[in-house]
């Protein structure tokens, strides 16, 4: 306009736009040079981002703004256009003519930059946090500031590589300190190290875990720079067996100092954003620029401990035995623990007086030990005193690591976001459905979504508002005329796998109890679950104290703790791929039990033909025996199982008991009465590291008699616990399944291998490194869990613990001590498999069998003493060994007995040929049936024709 109102030749044009538009047309004239610069732009780039509407509306809120500065200063510089715009405002009082101005100006705004409420509620929340940033020092830890989502831990930018990170003591909501051991102090790990180190830099910090730039560090916490931790990644490191140096590194550092002083995003590249273990097996979620929200301690520690399990009803002091119906009482200190076994409670009340130690007591008085003074010498010199109270002290919590909490920290709204993702893909799909916040469970490594599926909802018009809105049922639920079938939600697994950019998703449909399909993604923000944690959970309390052979299996995708029995399971297998986390899972298993039982009332076999798993359990009190490596001796270690599982049978019949419980009340009603003729029958859980190995070894003997134990161990309290590398079906038979009905599967290459162990696909979407489906006998879906960690440093610390408590146990006697020599009657010997039925039992029998019939056959012992085809066949060969039957004479199937006394000539032609082919039928179906077993299915075996002539 300046140019020209003073060039001569175009002043009278420059002088109209002054006269007619006033200011304005220097607004409008720079409008329209920056208009055509960006239309310029857009057909360069061949793109198009300017709106018409936003043109018009800038042009009508330039034209306002004009006229509410004619009616603020009069005609003197508004132009012709602005008096013309004032003209209807003349006869309006001035304050009203400004308010509809300014009204109009509000209006266009809000039309022309799409201004909605939720721009609105930004800015009142950035002005609230502005205002709200400076709390006065120290309040944080007294009022944790809730205002943060809940969605704790789930933000992958601001993770423990990429920001501060808190350890805090649990302390507070866990009850007393001391009782929980744990130091309280809260830990902020320093910032991560300089992300503008170049290529070098960050392939160092890959390789070498950098540690945080000392300067930097310093200047992001001035409070205590030479106290920063060197930022590693152990947790989940494949050599790692100990989390000892991580938290060794960890300083204490004062939480207000710290403070995000750059914004943070996503690279690919960079190392630091190496923030899961899963890295390899999970992929980025795009990240926005949040700001980091403060922590909430609380919520914190709620998490991490389990403070959130419904508090159950637990009297630490006190615990009445509903069963025995007996009071006990607990530990004084725990340092002080002394184990009082269920079935010695009822005496410990009746017996106030220090009576002498006793020893424990040997499974049965079978064998004398070979050197010192024997166990059963030592029983018998105890046998006349009058308590059971163990000498044997348990471990204290202390032994086990104290669960390392800064893993979950810092929170975010990823998740929430994710949900809102999952729910818009399934829309764009036009599936309908929804993902609430309250059906999203975050767990330590996985977290789940519930989707909901909804559908077209019937609609009424509102009477006040006239408004269609959807019909309700009286719980308010929306009623829905057609709804989305489940089907449709889980054809869709692929193309929410892809939106998500997760590796493995799982979808659970639908998730049990619940009315959602459940799908879960790896949580970046993983986090490890220990032992000790689990072990000092509520449940865990509460599930102990019914029984010794309680389990902390880990946690649960919504995070709460999963506590599994053994003895109801009664037997338990365990599979999945190497690596995945079946011997930590095993060495859990043995440190529960160590953790909570003595030797009196829980003792263990153990075989390991990988021969280094559990090597370090060697020289404990609980082992019946030495930890068996060689896979001959292991056939005679189960049948030591086998008898000792009769012999318990046998005294449970005489006594006129159901089972090992039945058998502890008597016991402890005649100790209350002073009869100590009972002796302590401890639970024995027999764990097989690598069943595939035993397997291959000895396929027939072994299955035959797992299955045995498996099917009559049960009441005897013989627990198995078998593991195998290998979930195929010549490992896993059909009948192992069958009588082993709670199983575990860690992750496994293919979906034929998860049907295998748990009759269903799953397994092969678990992440590794504990994460596994648990089906327990009684549940017809597995659940997902994330294992408890035992590290290696863990077990050996507990096993040594027991081996010198054999040491002390023995002074405290004043015995000689005896550990890593088998029990009496355990004795081990090299049993090939071929020798296994020398013993047969059922030689007597089939003996008076054939005396009684006057012939030998086969299918006559198979139908009489209803056994299989293979033992029927080696007892007729043991019999003929013992010169009771003779050979087999011209290929005819019965045989001669000698020394028949009641030989009523039964041996007739006619007999003869019924056997023979009685017995090539029992034989091709015994053929047919292994065939078949290892084809996967033994239900092929037909059943025995009965037909047969017997007489
Ligand atoms: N519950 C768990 N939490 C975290 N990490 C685990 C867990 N279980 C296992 N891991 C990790 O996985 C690694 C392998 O576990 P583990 O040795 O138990 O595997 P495996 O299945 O027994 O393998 P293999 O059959 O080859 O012996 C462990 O060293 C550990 O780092």
């Amino acid at each position: 306009m300046t140019v020209l109102h003073t060039a001569p030749l175009w002043s009278g044009i420059g002088q109209f736009f002054l006269t007619f538009l006033g200011w304005a047309a220097y607004i409008l004239g720079i409008g329209f040079v920056i208009y055509a610069a960006l239309r310029l732009y857009e057909s360069i780039r061949s793109t198009r981002f300017i709106r018409a509407s936003m043109v018009f509306g800038l042009v009508v809120l330039c034209l306002l703004v004009l006229l509410e500065s004619r009616l603020i200063m009069g005609p003197l510089t508004a132009g012709v256009l602005a008096d013309v715009m004032a003209l209807p405002f003349q006869n309006l009082p001035p304050a009203v003519g400004h308010v509809l101005v300014i009204g109009l100006i509000l209006v266009v705004i809000i039309f022309t930059f799409r201004i909605t409420f939720a721009h609105v509620m930004l800015i009142y929340r950035f002005i609230e946090r502005i205002i709200g940033d400076a709390p006065p020092a120290g309040d944080e830890e007294d009022e944790p500031d809730q205002s943060h989502a809940r969605f704790l831990g789930q933000r992958p930018q601001f993770s423990r590589y990429s920001a501060g990170r808190v350890a805090i003591d649990d302390s507070e909501d866990f009850g007393d300190e001391d009782e929980v051991g744990l130091e309280p102090e809260i830990d902020y790990l320093p910032p991560p190290p300089a992300r503008r180190g170049g290529a070098a830099n960050s392939k160092n910090s890959r390789n070498g875990r950098q540690p945080a730039t000392p300067s930097r560090a310093a200047g992001r916490n001035p409070v205590a720079p030479a106290e920063q931790m060197v930022d590693e990644e152990i947790y989940y490191d494949d050599d790692f067996n100990s989390y000892d140096d991580y938290s060794d590194k960890t300083i204490a550092i004062e939480p207000e100092e710290y403070k995000y002083d750059e914004p943070l995003y996503f690279d690919d590249e960079d190392p630091l954003n190496d923030i899961n273990v899963h890295k390899d097996k999970i992929s980025m979620v795009p990240r926005g620029s949040y700001d980091p929200q403060p922590l909430d301690l609380t919520d914190l520690n709620q998490a991490t401990y389990g403070v959130r399990q419904p508090p159950l009803a637990l009297n630490d002091a006190t615990v009445l035995d509903d069963e025995e119906d007996v009071i006990v009482h607990t530990p004084p200190a725990k340092d002080e623990q002394i184990k009082v076994r269920p079935n010695q409670r009822a005496s410990l009340r009746q017996v106030q007086s220090a009576p002498p130690p006793r020893v424990r007591e040997p499974l049965g008085s079978r064998k004398p030990a070979s050197a010192g003074p024997s166990r059963a010498e030592l029983a018998a010199a105890n046998a006349n005193a009058p308590h059971v109270q163990s000498t044997w002290q348990l471990p204290s919590m202390e032994i086990l690591k104290a669960p390392d909490s800064v893993k979950a920290q810092l929170f975010g709204e990823d998740t929430a976001e994710l949900a809102k993702l999952i729910q818009d893909t399934l829309r764009s799909f036009r599936v309908e459905a929804e993902v609430r916040e309250e059906d999203i469970s975050i767990g330590p490594t996985i977290i789940r979504f519930g989707i909901r599926p909804t559908g077209r909802p019937q609609m009424v018009q509102d009477e006040k508002t006239g408004r269609m809105v959807p019909v309700r049922d009286s719980a308010g639920q929306i009623i829905y005329e057609t709804r989305t079938r489940v089907s449709r939600i889980m054809a869709l697994q692929n193309d929410l796998a892809l939106v998500l950019e997760a590796k493995t998703i799982r979808m659970e449909a639908p998730v049990p109890g619940r009315p959602y399909v459940g799908v879960e993604i790896p949580n970046k923000n993983s986090r490890l679950v220990t032992l000790r944690e689990v072990l000092e959970s509520k449940e865990y309390q509460a599930a102990k104290n019914k029984s010794m052979l309680s389990i902390g299996l880990g946690k649960d995708v919504a995070g709460m703790v999963r506590v599994g029995d053994l003895a109801k399971m009664p037997h338990l297998l365990i599979a999945g791929a190497t690596g995945a986390g079946k011997s930590v899972m095993i060495n859990t298993i043995i440190a529960s039990i160590l953790m909570q039982a003595t030797p009196d009332d829980v003792r263990l076999l153990m075989v390991d033909p990988k021969m280094v798993e559990l090597n370090m359990y060697n020289g404990i009190p609980h082992l019946l025996s030495p930890v068996v490596v060689e896979v001959e001796k292991v056939v005679s270690l189960l049948k030591n199982g086998i008898s000792e599982m009769e012999r318990r049978y046998r005294l449970f019949s005489q006594l006129g008991v159901r089972n090992l419980d039945g058998y502890r009340r008597l016991r402890a009603q005649k100790l209350a009465q002073g009869d100590t003729s009972l002796n302590n029958l401890p639970a024995i859980v027999i764990i097989i590291d690598e069943l595939a190995d035993l397997m291959m070894a000895a396929p027939e003997e072994v299955e035959g008699m797992i299955c045995r134990l498996a099917q009559l161990a049960r009441a005897t309290g013989i627990h198995l616990v078998v593991a195998t590398q290998r979930p195929s079906v010549d490992v896993i038979t059909g009948l192992i399944k069958a009588n082993i009905p709670t199983r575990i599967s860690f992750m496994v290459s293919s979906a034929v291998d998860s049907r295998t162990i748990i009759d269903m696909g799953g397994a092969e979407r678990l992440l590794g490194r504990g994460d596994m489906l648990y089906l327990p006998a009684d549940a017809g879906r597995p659940e997902r869990i994330q294992g408890s960690f035992l590290s290696d440093d863990e077990a050996q610390r507990l096993a040594e613990y027991w081996q010198q408590q054999i040491v002390q146990h023995a002074l405290n006697l004043g015995v000689d001590p005896i550990s890593g020599q088998p029990e009496p009657g355990w004795e081990l010997k090299v049993d090939h498999a071929d020798e296994f039925e020398l013993e047969d039992e059922l030689l007597d029998r089939a003996e008076e069998v054939v005396r009684e019939q006057g012939r030998a056959s086969i299918s006559l012992l198979q139908r009489r003493l209803k056994v299989g085809y293979s033992r029927a066949a080696r007892l007729i060969d043991l019999l003929e060994q013992h010169g009771i039957i003779g050979q087999s004479v011209d290929g005819g199937r019965a045989r001669e007995v000698y020394d028949t006394p009641l030989n009523h000539g039964g041996h007739s032609l006619a007999n003869e040929a019924d056997d023979i082919m009685a017995e090539e039928k029992e034989r091709n179906d015994f053929i047919r049936s292994q065939a078949a077993r290892y084809r996967g299915s033994d239900n092929s075996r037909t059943p025995i024709d009965d037909d047969d002539d017997e007489n």
